[in-house]
């Protein structure tokens, strides 16, 4: 449970940033959100980042780009069935590649390019993005980590300025792992924003 829980929640963080620096533009609108809803008077607080749909636009974004199981975990048949046209017979491992389901061109428009605003009101089915898996044995963290990335991200933007420590641009070639890693981890740079002065004194 810890290890599902931990670098899952962890990684797509550190995914989550890394796509904030290569586009500072989604990084400011963010911040912007942030500000015109809560101001610098107090940290944001968990229930807050339901009100964040920006935020929670990124998140998603982040998921779909760069899921941390891009294969799921395997699945078992336990009986006959057909998925996607295919008969697939009883006692099958069957393994769903979420990796390419979520940057399938007939399923998204643009689908290599990071948009967080494709989730606005609602704007994309919600049975085509599948971090968590679906149905009975979907991620029973599903909640919790929504939680736990949202307002660590959402505190990370509204407490710090973020830079790159270079002109060049975030690499994000995918590493090997269990869990989806980044092959370099990200370095960046951050001063605090008047808010941390704020809540420390
Ligand atoms: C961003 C964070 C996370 C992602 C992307 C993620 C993703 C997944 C995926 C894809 C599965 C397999 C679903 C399937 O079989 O189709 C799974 C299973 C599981 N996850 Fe997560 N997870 C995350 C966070 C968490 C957290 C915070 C916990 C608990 C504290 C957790 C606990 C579990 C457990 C126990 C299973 C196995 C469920 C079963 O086999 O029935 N996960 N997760």
């Amino acid at each position: 449970m810890l290890l599902a829980g931990t670098d899952s929640s962890s990684l797509t963080l550190e995914w989550a940033m890394s796509n904030l620096l290569n586009h500072p533009e989604v990084l400011k609108r963010a911040r912007a959100e942030l500000d015109a809803k809560f101001g610098q008077e107090r940290l944001i607080d968990e229930p807050d980042i339901f009100e964040l749909p920006y935020l929670q636009g990124i998140i998603s974004e982040t998921l779909r780009l760069y899921p941390t199981a891009p294969l799921l975990v395997p699945h078992y048949t336990s009986d006959d069935c057909t998925i996607g046209g295919f008969d697939v017979p009883c006692d099958t491992i069957v393994m769903i590649n979420a990796w390419a389901i979520h940057r399938d061109p007939t399923l998204w428009d643009d689908p290599e390019s990071f948009k967080p605003e494709r989730f606005a009101n609602g704007g994309e089915e919600p049975y085509k993005l599948m971090p968590f898996g679906q149905g009975r044995r979907a991620c029973p963290g599903m909640g919790l980590a929504q939680r736990v990335v949202g307002l660590t991200l959402g505190s990370l933007i509204q407490c710090f300025e973020w830079e790159k420590v270079s002109e060049m641009k975030v690499d994000m070639s995918e590493g090997k792992g269990l869990t989806m890693p980044k092959a370099v981890p990200l370095e960046a740079m951050c001063k605090a924003r008047p808010i941390v002065n704020k809540v420390l004194s």
